[in-house]
């Protein structure tokens, strides 16, 4: 990226000595005589640094700091005052300017001015392209769906974002509780340091204190050296504690501590350590009830649950299957190195009838299958596992009720679904060949 600086001064002379004295540093240099005119140039060029003198024909120079910060938070202002006019400088600092120069005093002094600005503008750029790429990865924008649930969520998720509050969220297994968690911290302050998550209920109580808290030398036998845990390292960060609702009682009351102060300490340690990392808890469970059950805090659960999400089940929001399927398809095919142009209008009614039990991931998983499967460039019912077909109870979705009727009509699926096959469809209905061809020819199926 080039270096790009922006002068500002109505005085002609020393608008293009600077110019020249910056340019033949290598800066590529923009000039304005007016606060105006400055404006229109900053915000069409990625400029770095602004010099601007603080007496300018239509804008004091002062007020340009803050116009320019509110357009631009990368870019660094460093303010040239008149002889004998310090305040003015120091306004200009608390508006937050880099730094001031007295005109015509100071000529020395810009250049290294004006590169320790450019190196701070330069860091500022960094971040807000790294910020901007962890978004795009992890951001909301990467969150499927247009379900008025799940724009709520996404709604009550972005305002929460940017702040520094602990969030519970809830909702069923698959539902995206951790999609939506690395949304937030990609979306707030934290995004550029660590978001690390864990399951609570995949290890045992000592195991998960030490995993979360760590351990010193000599703690528990096998704890040959000292351990940062997970809270030392996502310092500055964000930490997401999975089926929260699986947490042991005396462990709620360390992360209690934590929560209320800041401090931990780590197994085998006498010493207290302080972290700064933001919690966000998940769980499937109806924590309220646990808290009845005395399975789990009460404080805890009001400490937690300051910020509440509710993420609905894949079975509420049916609406959104078509375009989670496309994302799949598109996502998946391109990893497995399939050409998948097409989605067959039956497929796409096949997941809407299904009862997602395992919600996204299921239907992630399933998209999956169908993929490996495919020889052809399109995706057809035929692929999806039999229960799809049979989406519901055969007979009294379709008004059968005599075992004769509804067994013809489920021989009459398999077949439909093995394409005539009959070895695999005795196979599937685990009866012999001959008894298979018994019944079609009973019931006519041929
Ligand atoms: N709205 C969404 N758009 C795109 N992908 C999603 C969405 N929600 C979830 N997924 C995908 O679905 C899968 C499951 O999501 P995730 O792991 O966040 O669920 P979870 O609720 O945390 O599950 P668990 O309760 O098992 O921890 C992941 O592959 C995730 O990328």
């Amino acid at each position: 990226m080039k270096k790009t600086i922006l002068i500002i001064d109505d005085e002609k002379d020393i608008l293009n000595m600077l110019s020249r004295i910056i340019e033949l540093e290598g800066y590529n240099v923009f000039k304005a005589p007016t606060g105006k005119e400055a404006i229109k140039l900053f915000k069409k060029e990625r400029i770095h640094v602004v010099i601007t003198d603080v007496k300018l024909p239509d804008i004091s120079g002062i007020e340009l700091v803050n116009t320019f910060k509110e357009i631009n938070k990368a870019a660094e202002i460093i303010c040239l005052t008149a002889y004998g006019k310090i305040e003015d400088g120091v306004k200009a600092i608390k508006q937050g300017a880099f730094d001031y120069l007295v005109k015509g005093d100071d000529n020395k002094k810009i250049l290294p001015l004006l590169s320790k600005a450019y190196d701070k503008a330069e860091l500022q750029y960094k971040i807000l392209r790294l910020k901007s790429q962890i978004s795009e990865q992890f951001g909301f924008n990467r969150i499927i769906g247009s379900s008025k649930p799940l724009k709520n969520a996404i709604e009550m998720a972005k305002r929460v974002a940017p702040m520094d509050t602990t969030v519970l969220i809830l909702g069923p297994t698959g539902s995206g509780k951790e999609v939506f968690s690395r949304a937030i911290h990609s979306e707030s302050n934290r995004a550029t340091e660590s978001f690390l998550a864990i399951n609570c209920s995949a290890l045992g109580k000592d195991l998960l204190e030490s995993e979360l808290f760590g351990h010193k030398a000599g703690a528990f036998t096998g704890a040959i050296k000292d351990k940062p845990g997970l809270f030392e390292e996502a310092h500055l960060g964000t930490i997401l504690l999975d089926e929260i609702g699986e947490m042991d009682l005396e462990l709620q009351a360390k992360l209690l501590r934590f929560l209320e102060e800041g401090t931990f300490i780590p197994l085998g340690e006498s010493r207290e350590k302080k972290v700064d990392v933001r919690v966000i808890s998940a769980t499937n469970k109806n924590l309220q009830k646990a808290v009845e059950e005395g399975a789990f805090r009460e404080d805890l659960y009001y400490r937690l649950s300051v910020f509440t999400i509710d993420l609905p089940g894949l079975d509420q929001r049916k609406k959104d299957i078509p375009a989670l399927a496309n994302y799949f398809v598109k996502n998946i095919s391109l990893k497995a190195n399939k050409n998948i142009k097409t989605v067959s209008k039956d497929f796409i009614q096949a997941l809407q009838e299904h009862h997602w039990k395992g919600n996204i991931r299921e239907l992630r998983n399933i998209i999956e299958r169908s993929i490996i499967l495919a020889n052809e460039e399109k995706l057809t019912a035929d692929l999806l596992p039999f229960d799809f077909l049979l989406n519901s109870n055969p007979g009294l979705s379709t008004g059968l009720y005599k075992l004769k009727d509804v067994e013809k009509e489920h021989i009459r699926n398999l077949l439909k679904y093995t394409k005539g096959n009959k070895t695999k469809t005795a196979e599937l209905l685990d009866i012999g060949l001959t008894t298979l061809y018994n019944k079609v020819k009973e019931y006519e199926l041929e």
